[in-house]
């Protein structure tokens, strides 16, 4: 069964959101809670299969939270996105710029897609 992992910190990312979709996509493990780049390591090691954070609005990703971990998961065949399926930016400075509600990373596509699916399903009465 699947694992995910998500942020330490709940004023980085809603517990309470992600504890809702792992429901909706069936996911009974506990989360792994890791801090900045070592959840996508938990993700490469297989220790964990989903990374998702969803932070307040306001929230500004650093890049450096992201970039190195987004390259060893896509060239191990996993797939990183935005909640709306579109490419982290890189290209705007320190920042993330442009983020469509939060991140999702997964060691597979099919269960990468699923979570999108959830996300769109549950995102009206999330409080983000
Ligand atoms: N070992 C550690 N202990 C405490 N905070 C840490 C940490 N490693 C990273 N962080 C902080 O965790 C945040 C990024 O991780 P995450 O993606 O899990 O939220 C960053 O905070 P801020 O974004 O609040 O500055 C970063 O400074
Ligand atoms: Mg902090």
């Amino acid at each position: 069964m699947a694992t995910f992992c998500e942020p330490v910190e709940k004023a980085n990312s809603s517990h309470s959101f992600t504890a809702g979709l792992a429901q909706s996509v069936g996911l009974r493990n506990q989360p792994l809670r890791l801090y900045s780049m070592v959840k996508y390591g938990a993700i490469a090691r297989g220790d964990a299969e989903i990374f998702m954070k969803f932070s307040r609005a306001g929230y500004k990703e650093k890049i450096w939270d992201h970039a190195a971990g987004v390259l060893i998961i896509e060239e191990a065949g996993g797939v990183v996105t935005d909640a709306g399926g579109n490419p982290l930016d890189f290209s705007k400075g320190i920042y993330l710029e442009g983020l469509d509600r939060g991140i999702i990373a997964c060691a597979g596509h099919g269960l990468h897609e699923k979570i999108l699916r959830a996300v769109d399903a549950s995102w009206n009465c999330s409080n983000l």
